[in-house]
């Protein structure tokens, strides 16, 4: 018989760069957890809530683990057919870029170092292995 998998669980990301119109620095933060993930770096964000939008999962998120207020910016698009980026076999991922409006980012929650990276030294972090692919698209865009 036909089994379609089950739906990608969604998470959304934020792409932070100093300006959204000519960006020459995107933020990276170092994951505290679980402990296969912890050490990697990400680009912050996390699930989203039943109920609640992408947007509204994002800023939540932002507040809650960086302590600041974003303006998005435009959707990085992914390969998926809903422009989302796979995320191993259970979640999908909706990156948005973004800039901080209000507050300075701090890693408050879920992550334990975080850096602003210019185009050069964009791949001196240890990525994420998902987030490879993510960090080449936005590689194009930082001046
Ligand atoms: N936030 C984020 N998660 C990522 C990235 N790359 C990547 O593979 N992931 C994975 C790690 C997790 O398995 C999943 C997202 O979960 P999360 O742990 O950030 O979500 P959350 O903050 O809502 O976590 P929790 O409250 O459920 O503990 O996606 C990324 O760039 N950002």
């Amino acid at each position: 018989m036909d089994e379609s998998p089950p739906p990608l669980r969604s998470v959304v990301g934020a792409a932070i760069v100093d300006d959204l119109q000519r960006p020459t620095r995107l933020l990276a933060a170092r994951r505290t957890e679980p402990p296969a993930l912890a050490g990697g770096w990400e680009l912050p964000g996390g699930k989203v809530d039943p109920g609640e939008s992408d947007v509204e999962a994002l800023h939540r998120e932002l507040r809650e683990e960086l302590g600041v207020e974003v303006e998005l910016g435009e959707v990085v698009r992914g390969p998926l057919a809903d422009g989302r980026w796979p995320l191993g076999d259970t979640f999908a991922m909706t990156v948005f870029w973004a800039r901080v409006t209000e507050g300075e980012v701090a890693p408050i929650e879920d992550h334990d170092a975080l850096r602003w990276l210019t185009s050069r030294e964009l791949y001196a972090v240890s990525w994420l292995p998902a987030d490879v692919p993510i960090v080449g698209v936005i590689a194009d865009r930082l001046g």
